[in-house]
């Protein structure tokens, strides 16, 4: 280091210069008050000076210069992140050299770093972009961080899933999906069902203790929503994810598990949401084609719709993590896996049961901030304290139902409003006062549901007798369902949303 130190008179930038050059546990370029932790470096090459370069200007009475590039992460706008570079070069060959090695070897120290990945990518989602986003976007960056991968582009719904509880999946270092939260949501049932297999564990039991998942997932984002990905890395950017991806970022998430009647259902790790947005998928999924204006005609027809449906929802109050649901300051911030000490095992366990006329029963296992809503559902959510936020919003006027959605839009609050309940849960069970269709006739159901706008009394709810489930963005079969939150079940390759860098930082 102390021989190191010593180039700081030797060394310059090609692009501005002089430049001096301090050596720890990251470099600053002073004069540019520039400062990389080796964590955020990306590589290290060694670069030819092209010969006009150096015999131009002030340079040119200069021997040979030797150099190496470091490239790096850069923050931009908005969370962000872009790989940049910087040139230094000096005329000693060995200097040039032992600056390659050190920082080589401080590299080779950072074992969370990926080096083989399997990607999975979906062709059709969002607007079918996958595919050359991947190319385009993060193979080469992938190529420039000496990341290798085994590409499968899946052929039908369920491929990638599948596929995870066949493959060796011990010789990969991570699962990167490219698509939307839907993807995810397979990859996420291959590697925890996998896993549970593996380890004998029974998906089926409502009270098993799910094992963890060891390897990280990493999403590149090419959905509709995205919600996962904007909510864990603050933006929806494929280059972003890719660099968070290639640093070997960690980011652990709760999943809920939803069973019926002692059978597995799905995962959820976003949205579980029953009435208002279990209505828009329904009618959604029929308009696939239109692409993601599709969210907008349905989520304006079940607007219109106002239909209520009505319910017993019991849950578990999480007693043991920090915070409630109403703080004002996101939970993106800071800490993500905060849970108070268990007090002891003699504790009780209180279920507390509400029973209803519901508009919307939403469980928000993290804040589900999407382009649509910035903050999302339920903005103060904690990723991975073991709890999920329920949100209940009960029967009211079309208008006021506007104004609680208005609020998904801006700064005010929406838990403010007297039809509006938020707890922070544990587990909860939720029994529609009707029973479900078991035999299929949803499909009925449902062409009778929408077109139904209450016209004799256009304020008040028109009671249906059941609507569907949206498990981060896919349809349950069963109203009745039974969610018990697994604390940090799996692990994403994201870092949370960091505090807006200063004006400084980002020049
Ligand atoms: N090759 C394929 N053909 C048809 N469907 C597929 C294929 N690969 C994956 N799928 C399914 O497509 C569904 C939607 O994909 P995805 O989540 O990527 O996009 P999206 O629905 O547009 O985005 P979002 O979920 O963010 O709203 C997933 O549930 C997945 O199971
Ligand atoms: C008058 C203006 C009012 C505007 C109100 C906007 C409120 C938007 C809140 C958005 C919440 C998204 C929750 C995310 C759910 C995802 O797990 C799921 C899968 O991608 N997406 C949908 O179900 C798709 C759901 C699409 C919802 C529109
Ligand atoms: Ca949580």
């Amino acid at each position: 280091i102390a021989r190191l130190a010593r180039l700081r008179d030797f060394l310059w930038c090609s692009d501005i210069s002089p430049f001096n050059i301090a050596f720890s546990y990251c470099f600053s370029v002073l004069t540019d008050t520039c400062s990389v932790p080796v964590s955020e470096i990306i590589t290290v090459e060694e670069t030819e000076i092209d010969e006009k370069h150096y015999h131009s200007g002030k340079w040119q009475k200069m021997a040979k210069p030797y150099a190496f590039t470091v490239y790096y992460v850069k923050r931009a706008r908005r969370h962000r992140w872009r790989c940049s570079h910087v040139t230094f070069w000096c005329t000693e060959e060995g200097l040039c050299n032992q600056w390659i090695q050190t920082l080589k070897e401080l590299l080779e120290k950072l074992t969370c770093r990926p080096k083989h990945l399997l990607v999975y990518i979906n062709p059709f989602g969002g607007k079918r972009q996958g595919k050359r986003i991947y190319e385009q976007k993060v193979v080469p960056l992938f190529n420039l961080a000496s990341i290798t991968a085994d590409v499968i582009v899946t052929e039908h719904a369920n491929h990638a899933k599948d596929s995870l509880f066949e493959i060796n999946i011990e010789k990969y270092d991570g699962v990167v999906c490219v698509g939307g939260d839907g993807m995810f949501s397979e990859v996420l049932h291959g590697l925890i069902g996998r896993t549970q297999r593996d380890c004998g564990v029974d998906q089926n039991n409502p009270k098993a203790s799910l094992v963890q998942c060891n390897l990280r997932i990493g999403i590149i984002p090419a959905g509709s929503t995205d919600c996962v990905c904007y909510a864990t890395v603050g933006v929806n950017d494929p280059v972003t994810s890719a660099l968070h991806i290639i640093i070997g970022d960690s980011l652990a998430m709760d999943v809920s598990s939803v069973h019926h009647n002692n059978t597995f259902l799905k995962y959820s790790v976003s949205l579980l949401g029953y009435g208002f947005y279990g209505d828009i998928l329904r009618d959604s999924e029929k308009k696939r084609w239109m692409g993601l204006i599709r969210y907008d005609l349905s989520g304006f027809k079940t607007f219109l719709s106002h239909h209520c449906y009505e319910g017993t929802v019991a849950f578990l109050p999480a007693q043991h993590t920090v915070g409630s649901p109403r703080d004002k300051k996101s939970s993106f911030h800071g800490a993500e896996c905060r849970q108070k000490k268990r007090l002891g095992s003699e504790e009780v366990e209180e279920w507390k049961v509400i029973q209803g006329k519901f508009l919307a029963i939403n469980a928000a296992n993290m804040s589900c901030a999407c382009p649509r809503s910035p903050k999302g559902l339920s903005p103060a959510a904690h990723l991975a304290d073991g709890s999920s936020d329920l949100i209940l919003v009960r029967k009211c006027s079309r208008l006021n139902f506007l104004r609680y959605l208005i609020r998904h839009t801006n700064q005010d609050d929406q838990f403010d409003f007297a039809f509006v309940e938020v707890y922070r849960v544990r587990k909860f069970q939720f029994t529609s006062k009707h029973v479900d269709d078991e035999d299929g006739d949803l499909k009925d159901l449902g062409k009778k549901r929408f077109g139904q706008i209450c016209s004799d009394h256009p304020a008040c709810c028109c009671s249906l007798p059941n609507s569907t489930w949206n498990c981060d963005g896919e349809i349950l079969n069963n109203s009745a369902i039974e969610v018990r939150v697994h604390c940090q079940l799996l692990q994403l390759f994201a870092r949370g949303i960091e505090e807006t860098p200063t004006q400084e930082a980002l020049s």
